[in-house]
């Protein structure tokens, strides 16, 4: 298929996904514009790297000039004291919200979490357009990125989708995984379909592989991202326990769920 994605923004581009989504949009894309507070080597005429931090937004508008879509993946991708999180991630996202209405920018690809809903059990199938259930500080401030989202989408016109990704692994690495994991090329296919699908307003949609074992729905309310994941972490559950106490019950978030993940970062 021969997409032409024009000049595209990656914000967190040398993190953990960014590298992955970085190569999987190179062939498609104009020119790929790399944000971090972190170093990036950019890759000739084709990338340039951005050294900001997008708690600065007169930074931001100047990298998105020109843009035609922006993948936002930079802020802390962990549970943490609420304030931090707070700053990284929901003030953080209005600046870069911002600064793509001030530059004109169409779309906006939000990287948010399954963690907005991590607290539902295990054997609830949930559909996105469920009300959230943050399994801690990190899913709340994902809720409120994706609300974010929303309100730019509806107050300005927006295309925002706020991918709700799963756990991006090269392959799975503990039993969970077998039902949230996300491999690289589902990354990559659901980040492609997020930045072409038509009519977007506002989309909020899980991105995780076809796992048999997932807990949620890949169909999107009103619209539809058009990608079917490829892989399934199926193939590899002979390395895990069938009678492993996750599949008992208990929150989706398994261990990142519950008072001894939330406590450490509720301070005095
Ligand atoms: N890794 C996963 O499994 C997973 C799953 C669901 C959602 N997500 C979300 O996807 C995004 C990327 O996740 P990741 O695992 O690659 O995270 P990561 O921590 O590996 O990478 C984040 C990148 O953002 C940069 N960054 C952090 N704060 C910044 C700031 N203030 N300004 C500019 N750059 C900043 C970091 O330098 C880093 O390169 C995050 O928003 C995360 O919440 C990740
Ligand atoms: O649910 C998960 O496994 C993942 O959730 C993401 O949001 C987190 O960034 C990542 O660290 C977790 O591994």
């Amino acid at each position: 298929m021969d997409v032409k994605l024009g000049r595209v923004v990656i914000t967190g581009a040398a993190g953990k996904i960014g590298p992955t989504v970085r190569e999987g949009l190179r062939e498609e894309a104009d020119h790929l514009v790399l944000v971090d507070t972190a170093d990036i080597e950019p890759d000739g005429g084709a990338e340039t790297a951005v050294n900001a931090d997008i708690a600065d937004r007169a930074a931001l508008r100047e990298a998105f000039s020109g843009a035609d879509a922006i993948v936002h993946l930079a802020g802390i991708a962990e549970e943490g004291p609420l304030d931090d999180l707070l700053d990284a991630n929901v003030r953080g996202s209005l600046n870069v919200l911002e600064a793509a209405r001030q530059a004109g920018v169409e779309r906006i690809v939000l990287f948010s979490s399954n963690r907005v809903t991590g607290n539902y059990p295990i054997h609830h199938h949930v559909f996105p357009d469920e009300p959230p259930r943050p399994d801690g500080f990190y899913g709340v401030s994902k809720v409120a990125e994706e609300a974010l989202g929303q309100l730019y989408a509806d107050t300005f016109g927006l295309q925002v989708v706020a991918l709700r990704a799963g756990s991006f692994e090269q392959r799975p690495t503990e039993t969970r995984h077998l039902a949230t994991w996300l491999s690289p090329r589902d990354c990559v296919g659901f980040v492609r379909a997020a930045l072409t699908a038509p009519n977007v307003n506002f989309v909020a949609a899980y991105a995780v592989s076809g796992n048999a074992r997932r807990f949620w729905d890949l169909s999107v309310g009103d619209g539809d991202l058009g990608y079917r994941p490829v892989d399934d972490a199926s193939a590899y559950a002979a390395e895990f326990p069938d009678d492993d106490p996750f599949w008992h019950g208990g929150p989706q978030g398994g261990d990142f769920a519950g008072p001894q993940a939330l406590l450490p970062h509720l301070g005095e």
